[in-house]
């Protein structure tokens, strides 16, 4: 399928979210890696980039005088604070792009898909979960990447995203890499029937 066939009058925007460690990145890696039509926006976060992480393709890194200016500015659509550490979607690239018919797929914890559901109701918010609690963790703490410290801390922010499934319009059981990307994007290109496509200017 050529880009153009992935072109509707009312592109929408969809929200992955999902505890820590549960397969976000890998299912974000392997569509970027097959279908080049879907378009990620980009986070802007003030974490540090992990080993293999690469500036403005994983994420925006700033500190946090920089976000926070960028926040008062009203330069994200949604932002949040997750941890220690904080989080923004970066408005204008994704505005631009369902201006022009694109679909849009943007990643938020819990706290942005709630502001993205406020903001922008024709957004569809997707859940991914984990086939178990033992399995997430043993995902988390095998990516080696947090000290035990954050792993508890993300853990406990689990089990809050967990208990909120239900707000979410379609929930993906993250069993394999391969399954779950052709379940998202097989939600990406539904478009939107009505005229509220377009984002709100102000949250
Ligand atoms: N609100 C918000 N949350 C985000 C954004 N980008 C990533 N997150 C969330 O921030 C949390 C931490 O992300 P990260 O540090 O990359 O850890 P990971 O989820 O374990 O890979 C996760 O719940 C992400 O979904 C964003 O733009 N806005
Ligand atoms: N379906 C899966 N089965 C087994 N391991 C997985 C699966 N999806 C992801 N992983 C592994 O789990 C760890 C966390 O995945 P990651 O994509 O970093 O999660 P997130 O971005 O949601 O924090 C990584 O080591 C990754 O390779």
């Amino acid at each position: 399928m050529s880009f153009d066939e992935h072109r509707h009058s009312a592109a929408r925007l969809t929200v992955l979210s999902g505890p820590s460690g549960v397969g976000k990145g890998s299912v974000k890696a392997l569509i970027r890696e097959r279908y080049p039509w879907v378009w990620f926006s980009v986070s802007a976060t003030t974490r540090s980039p992990r080993p293999d992480e690469i500036p403005g393709f994983h994420y925006h890194y700033y500190d946090r005088a920089h976000f926070e200016k960028l926040a008062g500015d009203g330069q994200f659509l949604e932002w949040a604070q997750y941890a220690n550490n904080l989080y923004g979607t970066p408005r204008g690239p994704v505005e631009e792009r369902l201006a022009a018919g694109y679909p849009a797929v943007m990643e938020a914890d819990l706290q942005g898909a709630r502001q993205v559901r406020k903001a922008m109701p024709t957004a569809q918010l997707v859940f991914l979960a984990p086939p178990s609690w033992d399995e997430l963790v043993r995902r988390l703490k095998g990516r080696g990447t947090e000290d035990p410290e954050t792993i508890k801390r993300r853990l406990a922010l689990a089990e809050e995203e967990l208990a909120a499934e239900a707000e979410f319009d379609h929930t993906i059981v993250n069993h394999s890499v391969e399954q779950a990307t052709e379940e998202l994007v097989s939600l990406l290109s539904s478009p939107v029937e009505s005229s509220a496509a377009c984002p709100a200017s102000n949250l």
